[in-house]
């Protein structure tokens, strides 16, 4: 049997969190009808993006995929799985969950992102494909991923964009701004509009959080 997602509530997912980003005078809707597709600046104040560049600095261990993919260069990156008792943790996370208006314990745990120069992270979704090895594990523990929000708390000195490619826009990284979107379509299904990439850093070193959010709630490990 392969474990399906809860369409309906995850349309209903959907349109309460684009409805709550879309009368915040201070977010930004891209102009696609495609995805929805979000950002703000000045989310996180300056000592905050610090921080977390600091603890990504001191923890950081190289990036992992759900699939093992042939392709070495896939995701170059370094991460830093920070810990949810971390009570400077737990204050990120009140701060984006409350912006989305998506209860903190749908979130997987935040995650810390270095890219030097060279990495990056080639053209992927955030949501989970169905056949393949981690499909029944990922969907038998949360569920699906709905919302991505991730901030950059830095601005490299050359390349880092996120690219969403079938959208035909990206985004440059700024320290303390948010990009957000759905994973999914109105209708509560995968939606293969929102591919992205990080692309290749050229000059200096990208910094990033990223919060996944799950049809249900997060179980750790
Ligand atoms: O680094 C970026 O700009 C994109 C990161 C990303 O796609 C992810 O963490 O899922
Ligand atoms: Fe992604």
């Amino acid at each position: 049997m392969t474990l399906k997602s809860n369409t309906r509530k995850l349309a209903k997912l959907g349109k309460q969190v684009s409805d709550r980003l879309n009368r915040n005078a201070r977010v930004y809707r891209f102009e696609t009808n495609k995805a929805q597709v979000y950002s703000m600046c000045g989310f996180l104040p300056a000592d905050d993006c610090r921080m977390l560049v600091r603890m990504i600095d001191q923890d950081a261990v190289p990036s992992t995929l759900y699939d093992a993919s042939e392709d070495n260069e896939f995701r170059t990156s370094s991460s830093c799985n920070f810990s949810r008792h971390d009570p400077e943790i737990q204050r990120i996370t009140q701060r984006i969950s409350g912006l989305l208006g998506i209860d903190t314990g749908y979130g997987e745990t935040i995650q810390g992102q270095r890219y030097q120069v060279g990495q990056q992270f080639k053209m992927h979704h955030d949501f989970f494909h169905e056949r393949t090895s981690y499909w029944e594990r990922e969907m038998s523990r949360s569920g699906q991923r709905t919302w991505t929000a991730m901030v950059y708390l830095n601005q490299p000195e050359g390349g880092g964009e996120t690219h969403f490619p079938h959208l035909g826009f990206g985004v440059v990284p700024q320290a303390g701004t948010l990009l957000a979107w759905n994973n999914l379509s109105p209708e509560g299904k995968p939606n293969g509009y929102t591919a992205h990439i990080g692309a290749p850093v050229t000059a200096g070193t990208k910094y990033i959080i990223t919060n996944w959010f799950r049809e249900r709630p997060w179980a750790d490990d």
